[in-house]
């Protein structure tokens, strides 16, 4: 069997990933539950959306990769059901807020001072309505290892990200390292303000 068919980077990815809508103009995030799911608005496209690898990132049963992108905070409003809602570790940079019930994470603001202040991390996999931006790279590939993946299974996991056009990466992607870098030195008086 082709070594890259027995590979499970994400259901959206393994599927064909598919385009965005150019009229995509936001929707609802709705997690597993069929009683009482818990409904998440979002106003407006996502933006940065990517595969993750790392341990914190909601994955689906199955997935070695989660899907998340962010939203501004202001644009995330909770519709139904946030009452199921928990913060999964209330000392992590990302406020995850996981359904108690069925474990999806819904939306997860980052409200520390740090270059991604003011924006939330979301499934877009979630919306209920088509149309969203795909994934466009893949973050913390080796952190999947720390899931309990193969560390011999890497160089096919790379390589299969490759062929389905997802620049695999460590850390985040260069643009976004150097952004949160710039950031940093900004703020320590390195660079000017
Ligand atoms: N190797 C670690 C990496 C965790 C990590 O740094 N995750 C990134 C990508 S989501 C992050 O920004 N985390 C901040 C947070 O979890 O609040 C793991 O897999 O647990
Ligand atoms: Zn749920
Ligand atoms: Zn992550």
């Amino acid at each position: 069997m082709d070594s890259a068919v027995q590979i499970r980077i994400h259901p959206v990815v393994d599927g064909g990933i598919k385009p965005a809508s150019p009229g995509f103009s936001g929707g609802t995030l709705v997690c597993e539950c069929a009683d009482r799911p818990v409904k998440v608005k979002i106003d407006g496209q996502v933006a940065h959306n990517h595969a993750c690898g790392c341990t914190k990132c909601w994955k689906p049963k199955g997935a070695d990769f989660s899907v998340v992108a962010v939203a501004p905070t202001d644009k995330v409003s909770v519709l139904e059901n946030g009452d199921k809602l928990a913060v999964v570790d209330p000392s992590a940079l990302i406020q995850r807020h996981a359904c108690k019930q069925c474990g999806v994470h819904m939306y997860g603001p980052v409200e520390r001072e740090h270059a991604f202040q003011g924006l939330s991390f979301v499934h877009p996999e979630r919306f209920q309505e088509p149309g969203w931006a795909p994934p466009g790279f893949a973050a913390f590939v080796s952190s999947i290892i720390e899931s309990g993946v193969d560390p011999g299974r890497m160089d096919g996991v790379r390589a299969r990200l490759k062929e389905v056009g997802l620049e695999p990466y460590d850390c985040l992607s260069p643009g976004l390292m150097d952004y949160v870098a710039t950031w940093v030195a900004k703020k320590s008086g390195a660079l000017p303000a």
